[in-house]
């Protein structure tokens, strides 16, 4: 299933806070969403899952979710979202039997996402007993169980230190390489954007418009952290930000 939104402008109130984006979000890809502070980006993620339409344009599905899929549209937020007085396979059956799914079905589900994301041994951990980027792998095994057509992620990574950033950029290449699935990912860090994007979107600051699209070629599993056409583009990528994050920088002071 490919996301596309044609033509989206949103005001909040008097303020233009989306302008004019076309965008589509193909089918086993991952796309990031860049661009400075109060620009739009979760807003945009926001019309995608369909909790919050645009003042104006048009936000639509082209095909289906996969047919087992439990949940098509499935977010990860950067504070992790569990429960804390639920297990981790707790708070993943807890998703699932939400959608109905329960016994042997979900059980075999949790097992299997676990796995994937190296979680077994914690199954009966809760939340404060773990680090937080084994936090978010629960979150983001949460978010695999439901077996999204599209995963949309809202920071997954900032509130971790950047070892544990470059743990989770591993697994999640990882997982993609072995399943690709179809990602909107939103972010700040621009290394982030050029580890896991397929297709980088860069958008002005306030009111935001496109104002790049940046393609990345290289297979994600073959993405080092000092690969010198990764550093270019991500040096292309800051060179499109920075004046904007700093003029966007001078609104935050002025507001
Ligand atoms: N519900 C709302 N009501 C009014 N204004 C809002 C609402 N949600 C967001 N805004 C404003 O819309 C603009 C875009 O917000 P949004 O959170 O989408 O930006 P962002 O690019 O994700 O920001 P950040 O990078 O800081 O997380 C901001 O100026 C924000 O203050």
């Amino acid at each position: 299933m490919e996301l596309r939104l044609e033509g989206v402008s949103h005001h909040y109130g008097d303020v233009e806070v989306i302008r004019n984006i076309d965008l589509a979000i193909p089918e086993g890809r991952i796309v990031c969403i860049v661009g400075p502070s109060g620009c739009g980006k979760s807003t945009l993620l926001r019309f995608l899952g369909g909790l919050e339409r645009p003042t104006v344009g048009r936000v639509s599905q082209v095909g289906e979710p996969p047919a087992d899929s439990i949940n098509p549209l499935t977010y990860v937020f950067q504070d992790f979202a569990l429960l804390p007085w639920r297990t981790v396979e707790g708070n993943i059956s807890l998703v699932l039997s939400d959608h109905g799914v329960r016994g042997a079905r979900a059980e075999a589900i949790i097992a299997d996402v676990l796995a994937r994301t190296k979680l077994s041994d914690f199954r009966k951990a809760l939340p404060k007993q773990l680090s937080g980027g084994m936090k978010q792998r629960v979150a983001i095994a949460r978010a695999l169980a439901v077996n999204p057509a599209v995963l949309l992620m809202d920071e997954p990574l900032s509130a971790l230190d950047s070892q544990t950033r470059e743990l989770l950029m591993d697994d999640l290449v990882g997982l993609w390489t072995r399943a690709p699935f179809t990602a909107v990912y939103v972010t700040h860090n621009l290394a982030e954007a050029v580890r896991l994007g397929h297709r980088i979107v860069v958008l002005s600051r306030r009111p935001g418009e496109i104002c790049e699209i940046v393609e990345i070629d290289t297979p994600l599993n073959e993405r080092r952290s000092a690969d010198p056409a990764l550093e270019r583009t991500q040096n292309h990528l800051w060179a499109l930000m920075r004046a904007e994050a700093e003029a966007a920088d001078m609104e935050l002071v002025n507001d």
